[in-house]
């Protein structure tokens, strides 16, 4: 229940401090009785506590001023009622019970006030109307750093020479909420006058020290500013980031990250990540607090993403997770490939290998004329050993596939076999190709290279064409097959190695050695086992063998069925002379699968060169190849020598060329054909 009633202060010193102690006296006995609150006031909107000392004299109502009084209560009628005549009657000021009680309700009211003055945080300062403090609270005393000792009774100006309280004096009006720097410290006061009857008796100060939120609201826009700062580093790196709560929610993705996905930042902050990374390695972060890096992820587009993910941690807490995606580039790519390749090349060369193996060496080796026998035969003896193998034969005569298949039958077919064509590498360099060099060894040596000789370390070192190797290195070669020791170019460390080594040439080192252009000393060394690869022209009946063997060879190769080849161009093939040998054969077989219009070779798919041969060899009169005219006694040494070799006697020799045995014995005898 809420009563109000309006009257008017009749009493004549108004509400001065002595009746203000009088009213709170009744208003507290009334509020004992009726269990009421009574309040007072100007006008209805500006009510105070009636029990209050301080509000009630703070409501300067004076003598005849308009009072409003309000019970609010259940017996508000009553109480409000008893308040109303009590303050329409008169005040026995006089009386001593009445002033006794006065007395206690000042001494409480200013009691309180003390306390109040020196313990709140704000603080206080008073100074009368001359603008001497009269009051300093404890607050003051810290903010300031002044003891109120020392400036009670002193001039405010002299003391806190802005405090500007002698200005409020003078102005009488009030100044609120003003910043103000003292003694270090940043505060905000407020600084009103004190009015007593209308007249400005002084002044007062409250403030509060504000540099701690000075401070905090600093550190607050520092802090502004570095999340700006972070939040434009964020959008702009080349690297995904995203930002996830511990439950895996996504509070933040950087547009990078949403480009590497193709998804659109709005439409996934809040979800959950799971719902757009199939990666699952942040859970696992989020669960051991342990960051994981290095996690490859492909997308659907080829795009490959390696993920780090870090663990937020507030207080030892797992807060959730951050994630950085890089794009793998393309030279990372190419590494990868590149290692697959090398992977795929070691499974292929093992593959070889076993190919090789199964191969039994010297079944590669086409042919089964005596000479050629002969040759293998030593050659897969020499394969039961370690010697020097040196093999000659004209060029094509299948030298190098001759020591393949030695290395290949020997116990060191698992180690590396290792080709050097003497002639193809410049002089310059050969040193460094055989034996390596070290690093700034000489210009353009960059980094340290091993060479041909430790790369056979175990296995077989093949020096093919080694007659083109200058005499300078021969020596080298010597001193490695003597000691094998060497030392890389440039450097001074011994390398010791295992290898076994097999030579090739189509030179005539003898001559070579007589010339001085082969020491003497190291054709004995590689010498230990010769073996001599006859020319093709001298082992005719492989001729078929051969051509049948590259039909089946080169047609699966160039994917063409090709598998015979007709009669005449079979005979002119047999009966060329084959100055590139094997290899030239094998060329010429190539370009017929690729000329023949059919699954056979016919003498149109033979080249000019060997067709035109052929018939200058059918005809009686041009024996030699490149159709020039010879003497009488040429045509003769050579009808003689042929038919010699076709009929081995003299005797049949003489029948068929229509002489007799004596004659074929004299001119064989003039031509040299014959041993004396
Ligand atoms: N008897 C053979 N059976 C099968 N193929 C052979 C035979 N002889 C040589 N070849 C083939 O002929 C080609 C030439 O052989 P290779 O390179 O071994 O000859 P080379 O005597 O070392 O030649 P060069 O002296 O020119 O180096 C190779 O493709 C090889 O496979």
């Amino acid at each position: 229940m809420v009563r109000k009633e309006i009257l008017i202060f009749e009493h004549e010193k108004g509400l001065h401090a002595r009746v203000a102690a009088l009213i709170v006296r009744e208003s507290i006995q009334l509020q004992n009785k009726y269990k009421d609150k009574l309040f007072i006031g100007r006008n209805e909107n500006d009510l105070l506590p009636a029990t209050s000392l301080i509000s009630v004299i703070s409501s300067n109502i004076k003598y005849g001023d308009k009072m409003v009084i309000v019970s609010k209560g259940d017996n508000a009628d009553k109480s409000l009622h008893e308040f109303a005549k009590f303050l329409k009657g008169k005040f026995d000021l006089e009386d001593k019970q009445t002033r006794d009680e006065i007395d206690q309700v000042l001494q409480e009211t200013t009691l309180t006030m003390d306390k109040v003055f020196n313990n709140i945080a704000n603080g206080v300062i008073v100074v009368d109307q001359e603008g001497v403090i009269t009051s300093f609270n404890p607050a003051a005393e810290k903010i300031t750093g002044l003891s109120a000792n020392r400036v009670i009774g002193e001039d405010i100006n002299s003391v806190i020479a802005n405090s500007k309280l002698k200005e409020i004096i003078k102005s009488g009006q009030a100044e609120l909420g003003k910043r103000q720097e003292i003694n270090d410290a940043t505060i905000v006061t407020n600084r009103n006058p004190i009015f007593s009857n209308g007249r400005i008796i002084g002044a007062i100060a409250v403030f509060q020290d504000i540099s701690t939120l000075e401070r905090l609201s600093g550190e607050l826009k520092e802090v502004r500013a570095l999340k700006e700062r972070l939040h434009l580093i964020l959008e702009s790196v080349q690297d995904g980031i995203c930002v996830v709560d511990k439950k895996g929610g996504i509070e933040y993705l950087n547009p990078t990250y949403a480009k590497m996905l193709n998804i659109d930042i709005e439409t996934v902050v809040g979800r959950k990540l799971e719902e757009i990374n199939q990666d699952k390695t942040y859970q696992q972060v989020l669960e051991t607090g342990e960051s994981i890096t290095g996690v490859v992820t492909e997308k659907d587009n080829d795009l490959v993403i390696i993920f780090n993910v870090y663990p937020i941690q507030v207080d030892g807490e797992i807060e959730g997770a951050v994630l950085v995606a890089k794009k793998k580039i393309e030279i990372e790519k190419l590494a990868d490939r590149l290692k697959e390749l090398s992977a795929k090349a070691e499974y292929l060369e093992q593959e070889l290998k076993r190919e090789k193996e199964l191969d039994s060496s010297f079944e590669r080796i086409i042919g089964r004329s005596g000479v050629l026998k002969d040759s293998l035969v030593r050659a897969s003896k020499a394969a039961e050993t370690t010697s020097t193998v040196l093999i000659r034969g004209e060029s094509g005569t299948g030298k190098e596939l001759v020591a393949e298949a030695i290395h290949y039958a020997s116990n060191r077919k698992n180690k590396p076999f290792i080709r050097v064509n003497c002639a193809a590498i410049p002089s310059n360099l050969i040193e460094s190709e055989l034996f390596g060099h070290e690093k700034g060894a000489f210009t353009g040596a960059i980094n340290r290279k091993i060479g041909k000789f430790e790369l056979a370390d175990g296995g077989t070192i093949f020096l093919d064409e080694i007659g083109e190797l200058s005499v300078e290195l021969q020596v080298k070669l010597l001193r490695v097959l003597q000691e094998r020791e060497f030392e890389r170019v440039g450097g001074i460390e011994r390398i010791s190695v295992n290898i076994r080594v097999i030579t090739a040439t189509n030179r005539n080192l003898e001559e070579m050695i007589e010339e001085n252009n082969f020491r003497e000393d190291l054709y004995y060394r590689l010498n230990v086992i010769p073996i001599i690869l006859p020319p093709l022209r001298e082992r005719k009946d492989d001729i078929p063998l051969l051509v049948n063997h590259f039909l089946d060879k080169l047609s699966e190769r160039l994917n063409k069925k090709v598998d015979t080849i007709s009669q005449d161009a079979l005979e002119i093939l047999t009966n060329y002379s084959w100055p590139g040998n094997v290899r030239e054969l094998q060329n010429i077989v190539e370009r017929g699968i690729n000329f023949t219009d059919s699954q056979e070779i016919s003498i149109d798919d033979l080249p000019d060169y060997i067709r035109n041969n052929y018939q200058n060899q059918r005809s009686l009169i041009n024996l030699t190849a490149d159709g020039e005219i010879a003497s009488i006694e040429e045509y003769e040494r050579e009808i003689i020598k042929r038919a010699l070799e076709k009929y081995k006697s003299f005797n049949a020799t003489g029948k068929v060329l229509g002489v007799t045995h004596k004659t074929v014995a004299a001119k064989a005898r003039k031509y040299g054909l014959v041993k004396e």
